[in-house]
């Protein structure tokens, strides 16, 4: 696929970019050994130092690459800039609590010293998707970075210009060269970066699919590797909900990042006893959303990323509704310019259609039924997919059991799902494994070397007492 800049509302391409060369490729991979050799032992006090300069760049300059990001990918331009300032409170949230995060761990085995100490394991590849072009890449680089890793972005094809944005961002916040370097490569080089000796380690944000060739080809070359992959997030409605705010989160669950983000809410699973009040209301909100240019303040929803996503998205949907899932808002694809996909709820999922058993990346909402708790959770927990839940109730027994019901890797309890530098993030199943952010995301791309220090005047173990 072209390395390019397509804009979404228009599909006209803006610019367009050379994969790196062979020479090129090589010469970058070398730089990022080279780096890394003296990088690992720079002071933390330095560390902190650039990437609170980081910070401070992606809040002054959160209009420029606000809007790089829009033009590149269509979100709403406000979102955009928003994501830049998210960005910059997760370089803020390691300058804070990096350093403690990678001190040596004290255990006590009696007698004995025995500590852990975390250090970083080099180059790490990080495999990003468009959908949050920023943030995505900002919240594997800021504790890569602190912990001394260095880092080799391969970006999304459409997002180029915000992949060599990041690349300059850091350069300019002081890191040395070549501690984060983008990677202009076709999806067809990965698996020769994943093999090269240099690189130590992969994460990856993108599709199942892509997580399953990147999994593969990181588990051959013997590679740790981080999969945060898609979703299909329930958002469970009981009767001690507050409706009217369960009905305008359940909107802007669905519909954040015009619809493409891995942990909006895409499955509604609304208690028998309110679901037809809930149905009639949110199906009246998605009716007036406001749809058009991500540039305009009043609009919600601006157009997906690529005419082939749009083009997906609504073979998901003619395809359930073909396979007897009710329309009961959108499905038809408007004939003007742009990547554009209305609003659009599905109810009862017709089994074996997408709307039951697929991610549906873009803004469609597909609703249904629950009789009480637990065939909530039977409901919630029928998807491949484990990433997040939100649910919604003020019933405090019920609450604890769908806390340990449902199979994700994050629950909210009336909030929706949403990522915070302070809290782990990640999911089970399909949804990937492995965390990014707070203390466990630093912590995936470091050796925690275990070290005992005895006395040296004491007679080894019996084989007995060691495998006790
Ligand atoms: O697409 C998944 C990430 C969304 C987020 O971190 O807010």
């Amino acid at each position: 696929m072209a390395i390019a800049t397509i804009d979404p509302t228009t599909g006209k391409t803006l610019r367009s970019f050379n994969a790196h060369s062979a020479e090129e490729l090589e010469a970058r991979l070398k730089l990022a050994e080279e780096t890394f050799r003296a990088y690992r032992h720079t002071a933390l006090a330095d560390r902190r130092r650039w990437l609170a300069r980081a910070a401070e760049l992606l809040e002054s300059e959160a209009e420029h690459f606000g809007r790089l990001m829009t033009q590149e990918m269509g979100k709403p331009f406000e979102a955009a800039k928003a994501e830049s300032q998210k960005c910059a409170s997760a370089c803020r949230y390691y300058v804070e609590h990096g350093e403690a995060y990678l001190r040596d761990e004290s255990i006590d085995v009696g007698g004995d010293r025995s500590f852990v100490r975390y250090q970083p394991l080099g180059a790490v590849l990080a495999i990003m998707p468009w959908n949050f072009p920023f943030w995505q890449v900002v919240r594997f680089a800021a504790p890569a970075l602190m912990a001394g890793n260095v880092g080799l972005l391969k970006h999304a094809h459409n997002v180029p210009q915000c992949a060599l944005a990041l690349e300059d961002l850091f350069l300019r916040a002081g890191f040395p060269k070549g501690a984060f370097q983008t990677l202009l490569i076709e999806t067809g080089d990965i698996a020769r970066v994943i093999e090269d000796p240099r690189v130590k380690a992969v994460t990856l944000t993108g599709s199942e699919g892509a997580g399953r060739a990147v999994g593969g080809q990181a588990g051959r070359a013997l590679k740790k590797v981080v999969l945060e992959l898609g979703g299909s997030d329930p958002f469970i409605v009981m009767p001690s909900a507050k409706l009217e705010l369960a009905v305008e989160t359940a909107v802007k669950a669905r519909l954040i990042n015009n619809g493409q983000s891995c942990i909006a809410a895409k499955r509604f699973i609304v208690h028998e006893a309110i679901y037809p009040e809930f149905e009639r209301r949110f199906v009246e909100r998605m009716r007036r959303v406001v749809v058009g240019d991500p540039m305009e303040a009043k609009t919600e929803v601006g157009p997906l990323a690529t005419e082939g996503i749009r083009q997906g998205l609504h073979a998901q949907v003619e395809k359930s509704v073909a396979q007897g899932t009710r329309l009961l808002v959108g499905g038809k694809l408007s004939s003007g310019q742009g990547f554009y996909y209305p609003p659009t709820v599905l109810a009862d999922a017709a089994p074996g259609s997408p709307a039951a058993c697929e991610e549906l990346f873009g803004p469609v909402a597909v609703l249904s039924r629950a009789r009480d708790v637990e065939h909530a959770i039977t409901l919630a927990n029928d998807s491949p997919y484990g990433l997040g839940a939100s649910v919604w109730t003020h019933d405090e027994a019920e609450a604890r059991r769908f806390i340990d019901g449902i199979e994700t890797g994050m629950v909210f309890v009336n909030a929706m799902v949403a990522s915070d530098p302070r809290l782990p993030f990640g999911g089970v199943k399909h949804s990937g494994h492995g965390r990014e952010l707070a203390l466990h995301g630093i912590r995936e791309f470091l050796n925690a070397k275990t070290v005992r220090i005895t006395s040296g005047t004491t007679a080894p173990p019996t084989q007995a007492s060691v495998s006790e």
